[in-house]
């Protein structure tokens, strides 16, 4: 299976969201998609999910256009945890992570024990068993995310597009659901602004910059002062980490963003000889 995005383009209000971006992740990748706020990664993830339709090139499932494959089709293929996921009614966790059965239920029904199995299985990897009869609103947003990828587990794709999924959640879960995701035998796209968990947990980078894409590949190749200064206006040290054969991104704080105080003095970021920074 693949789902690759071939020179897509989406114009929304007259303006460029995604500009001319090819996405083709190898089959069981783990890809995170970088960018600042607004840079169209969301946009992008569901151009390949089909909720949205291309102005220009195409998504491919499997070499077929995606306008051309069946609903059905696609549901079974490819799972979405977007970064919004709400609703009012009444709904146990469990069955919240049912919905994740839909794609698979023929014009007679499911097969129950697939359902079961699959539904047991996703509540367990997502450490969700023991919330199963809980009501969906009370959960915590941390809980409701995890849920969310409960569903989209339970769906058993074969692509997986995830939308900021660790939002909401703390570092222990943050890490335990990217490693779940980079574990899975499935390709992943996923949106992320933590460089590090970036570094740490995807097999290859895309970087967007208003709507196109501006660097790609390997971690260490993709994220360097240079690409961070220039897309998120952000000073930063790569330090390189042979040990854990990874790279590791350290921010400093620039001093124009120093806020003023009410006492009218400025107070910038801590050096780290730990005396405040104060100027007037
Ligand atoms: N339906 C729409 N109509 C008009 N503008 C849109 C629409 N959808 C997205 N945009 C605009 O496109 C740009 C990209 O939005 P998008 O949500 O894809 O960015 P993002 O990289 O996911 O941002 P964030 O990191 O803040 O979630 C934004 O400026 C947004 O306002």
């Amino acid at each position: 299976m693949s789902l690759n995005a071939e020179n897509v383009s989406w114009t929304r209000g007259g303006s460029l969201v995604v500009d001319d971006v090819t996405l083709r992740p190898s089959p069981g990748d783990t890809v995170g998609l970088l960018g600042p706020n607004g840079s169209g990664k969301s946009s992008l993830l569901r151009l390949m999910h089909g909720i949205v339709k291309p102005s220009s090139g195409a998504v491919l499932l499997d070499g077929e256009p995606l306008a051309s494959v069946p609903r059905r089709r696609i549901a079974r293929t490819v799972a979405v945890v977007s970064q919004h996921a709400d609703t009012d009614t009444d709904i146990r966790v469990e069955d919240v992570v049912r919905l994740g059965r839909i794609p698979h239920r023929g014009a007679w029904g499911g097969d129950a024990v697939a359902d079961d199995a699959a539904v047991t299985e996703a509540l367990e990897q997502t450490g969700l068993q023991h919330k199963a009869d809980q009501l969906w609103h009370t959960l915590s947003g941390g809980e409701r995310q995890r849920a969310q990828i409960a569903r989209a587990l339970a769906q058993q794709p074969s692509e997986l597009l995830l939308d900021e999924p660790t939002n909401h959640l703390d570092i222990r879960h943050q890490l335990e659901l990217l490693s779940l995701v980079t574990r899975l035998p499935l390709t992943s796209v996923v949106a992320l602004h933590d460089l590090n968990l970036a570094a740490m947990f995807c097999d290859q980078l895309v970087v967007l910059h208003q709507g196109a894409v501006v660097a790609g590949g390997a971690p260490d190749e993709v994220l360097t002062p240079e690409l961070i200064a220039r897309v998120y206006q952000v000073e930063a040290e790569v330090r390189h980490d042979p040990a854990r054969g990874r790279v590791e991104v350290t921010f400093e704080p620039r001093a124009e963003l120093a806020v003023p105080r009410r006492d009218g003095e400025v107070c910038g970021p801590r050096r780290t000889d730990s005396s405040p920074v104060i100027s007037r």
